[in-house]
């Protein structure tokens, strides 16, 4: 099926040509940070590092790109207004952090180019950097991440949180992301139509002027974690022209060949996938469980297959690695693998 169908927008036709046709998306941030000794056991999770060890986050940007990624997602998935303030921060120390997340994927993207352009990477065994653009996109958790015991697995948020209720909660955050310095924004695990509706309904009330990518999260392969269809879900992201792609993020890699074709069956959109590693999170331990392993290799053993139903961009989420962005990097690109 390959980019047959695929109707990019100039800006992601523009990105995706200057990559060489797909474009390789960041690892998991937070899970990073963990494995780089940092305790998330905390209602602001990643965000937490953006006030207690910021150099720590620049430093993982920086190994994603030197591991071959194209584009970063900053680490404002759990930066929020009211998060912050729970912690006893002004509103205006909170809209620094906020901005601050985006500076920083920022200033490692200049600190990786200028390593570029002095042929730094060519000691390190990293893929052949001949893909030179790179987008930071900041992120956007749903409500369900806020409310930081898993929810945005269930997007089950109760009848009392209405479509005006998401809409308010996300307006100040989008604001402050979209004058940040973002190439374009990140609404990443989505759990249901009703925070996609209210994300469409926000991009167009508060004019926001650069592009969006939607991505939902599913457990069944079928369906949203909340039980929306996915196909409903990519219908609204399509209704939408300020969005530039549309895909899963945060699913077991297994789950994801049915997704393309069925967000593929709704949309010309391009499809961008960056599934986590298998393993299912337990919002009140904080902990990834093993219920159902699966490898590395078979994550990347599945890359070729999913650029084949129509994928164009590819990354992963929680849990993965730089190894698993350098995997991904040498199957799209390396033609001896
Ligand atoms: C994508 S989940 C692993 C993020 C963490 C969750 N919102 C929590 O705070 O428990
Ligand atoms: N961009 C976020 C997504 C969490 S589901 C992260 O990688 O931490
Ligand atoms: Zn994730």
């Amino acid at each position: 099926m390959g980019l047959e169908g695929v109707e990019p927008s100039s800006f992601m036709a523009d990105f995706l040509a200057g990559c060489g046709g797909y474009a390789v998306v960041d690892g998991g941030l937070a899970t990073e940070l963990e494995r780089h000794g940092q305790d998330l056991n905390d209602p602001l999770w990643s965000a937490k590092c953006l006030i207690s060890f910021p150099q720590l986050v620049r430093r993982v940007h920086l190994e994603y790109l030197e591991a071959g990624a194209n584009v970063i997602i900053s680490a404002s998935y759990q930066a929020t207004i009211q998060g912050f303030e729970a912690k006893g921060l002004s509103i205006e120390e909170a809209e620094t952090l906020i901005k601050r997340s985006v500076e920083i994927a920022c200033e490692a993207r200049e600190i990786y180019l200028q390593r570029c352009a002095k042929g730094y990477w060519d000691f390190l065994d990293s893929p052949k950097i001949d893909r030179h653009p790179v987008l930071v996109a900041a992120s956007v958790g749903s409500y369900g991440a806020y409310l930081a015991d898993g929810s945005e697995y269930s997007g089950n948020y109760g009848a009392s949180v209405t479509l005006e209720t998401l809409k308010e909660f996300h307006r100040r955050r989008l604001q402050i992301l979209a004058n940040s310095g973002a190439d374009l924004i990140a609404f990443e695990t989505i759990p249901n139509k009703l925070e996609a509706q209210a994300y469409v309904e926000l991009l167009e009330e508060e004019n926001i002027d650069i592009p969006a990518w939607f991505s939902f999260s599913s457990n069944d392969g079928t369906n949203v974690v909340s039980g929306d269809p996915i196909t409903e879900c990519a219908n609204i992201a399509d209704s939408c022209s300020q969005v530039v792609a549309v895909g899963i993020n945060c699913t077991p890699p297994r789950l994801i060949h049915g997704l393309i074709l069925s967000i593929r069956k709704v949309t010309n959109k391009p499809v961008i996938i960056y599934p986590n590693s298998g393993e299912t999170y337990n919002g009140e331990t904080k902990q990834w469980e093993k219920t159902r392993w699966e490898t590395e290799e078979d994550f990347v053993s599945y890359v070729g297959k999913w650029r084949d139903v129509g994928a164009c961009l590819f990354g992963g989420c929680c849990r993965t690695t730089p190894n698993t962005i350098r995997a991904i990097s040498r199957v799209l690109f390396d033609k001896s693998s």
